[in-house]
């Protein structure tokens, strides 16, 4: 062994004898979602991947993802499988990861983002407007549950959970509708099932959602770097800061939408009462070449002004829920 040799290991991938490891839930959305990762590293650098199935006391469980403990219950197992050395590299939907950064991890890809829409799917092809009065609309989220309360007071909110295709299961059966993203939907081939797209501006999304984060042990960047997206990065973290900087939760009722236009970075956030009877809104943007750390600086912007508006005490936003 000489000097320059990596230090010995559990892991075959960095050696580029072995596939790379890839640690996954089972769900459907997360093998799309890795299966899809696993194939563009492939692609890129020739390495074959192996997919490891890993599960998570949030798939196991029938509980409430409150009762749980809130966030990141999909994401801790997969780390500790990933720090155990079980896999080398774990994909998340950066939504659903706690915006602290996990010690020795490092999130090494952000790669290109999908529609960061949430989409109605109705039965009949109904659309927000058109479901009738008393229409039963099936949504885990807080966020969703206050947005549709402020749009359709008229509506009942049924408080799901499950994963996309036991929702989508249920339009037309006990419920009339039910809110996803966009991007989940995408992933998993489901387009035909959306009646509705919900714009943005109207309906601020999660921080982060529609796109993925390639997690691996400190040092190992390398091994998925290739597949990150700056311009992605830049608006997701954007939209994350504005969550940490509120001190929120990834079930916070809170929208936050990045985008860059014309070398411009612009960000909007929105917090919600639960209720739907009141929101806040932001609205920043700036150069980004004006500033070393434009998504920091637009979300400090943004989190000041709706803090200063009254944020923390319109919304639960800490804690598990
Ligand atoms: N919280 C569940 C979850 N996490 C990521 C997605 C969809 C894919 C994404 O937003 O990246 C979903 C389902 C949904 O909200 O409809």
């Amino acid at each position: 062994m000489t000097l320059s040799d990596p230090a010995p290991s559990t892991r075959v991938g960095t050696t580029g004898t072995g596939p790379i490891r890839i640690g996954t839930r089972g769900s459907a959305l997360a093998l799309a979602q890795t299966g899809s990762v696993g194939r563009a590293l492939t692609a890129r650098s020739g390495v074959p991947v192996e997919l490891v199935p890993i599960s998570t006391e949030g798939d196991r469980s029938k509980e409430s993802l409150a009762s749980l403990g809130g966030t990141g219950v999909f994401a801790s197992a997969l780390r500790d499988a990933l720090l155990a050395g079980q896999c080398d590299a774990i994909v998340h939907s950066l939504k659903d990861l706690p915006t602290a950064p996990h010690p020795g991890l490092v999130i090494a890809a952000i790669p290109r983002r999908e529609d960061a829409r949430d989409a109605l799917c109705a039965r009949d092809g109904l659309t927000l407007d058109t479901l009738p009065e008393g229409s039963r609309v099936g949504t885990g989220s807080p966020r969703r549950q206050a947005q549709l309360r402020a749009l359709r007071p008229d509506l009942e909110v049924v408080d799901i959970r499950g994963n996309i295709d036991t929702r989508l299961g249920r339009v037309g059966v006990d419920l009339d509708a039910v809110i996803l993203a966009a991007a989940g939907l995408t992933r998993l081939g489901r387009l035909g099932a959306i009646t509705e797209y919900l714009g943005i501006s109207g309906w601020p999304t999660a921080p982060g959602q529609g796109a993925l984060a390639i997690e691996v042990r400190a040092g190992d960047e390398k091994l998925v770097a290739g597949l990150d997206h700056r311009p992605t990065r830049v608006v997701v973290e954007a939209e994350r800061h504005v969550l940490a900087l509120l001190e929120a939760g990834c079930a916070a009722p809170i929208g936050a939408n990045a985008l860059i236009e014309e070398g411009m970075l612009f960000l909007s956030a929105r917090v919600y009462k639960i209720d739907g009877s009141e929101s806040l809104t932001s609205s920043h943007a700036l150069y980004v070449s004006d500033v070393t750390k434009p998504s920091l600086d637009v979300a400090s912007r943004v989190a000041r002004e709706l803090l200063d508006d009254g944020a923390a005490t319109l919304a639960p936003l800490g804690g598990a829920l």
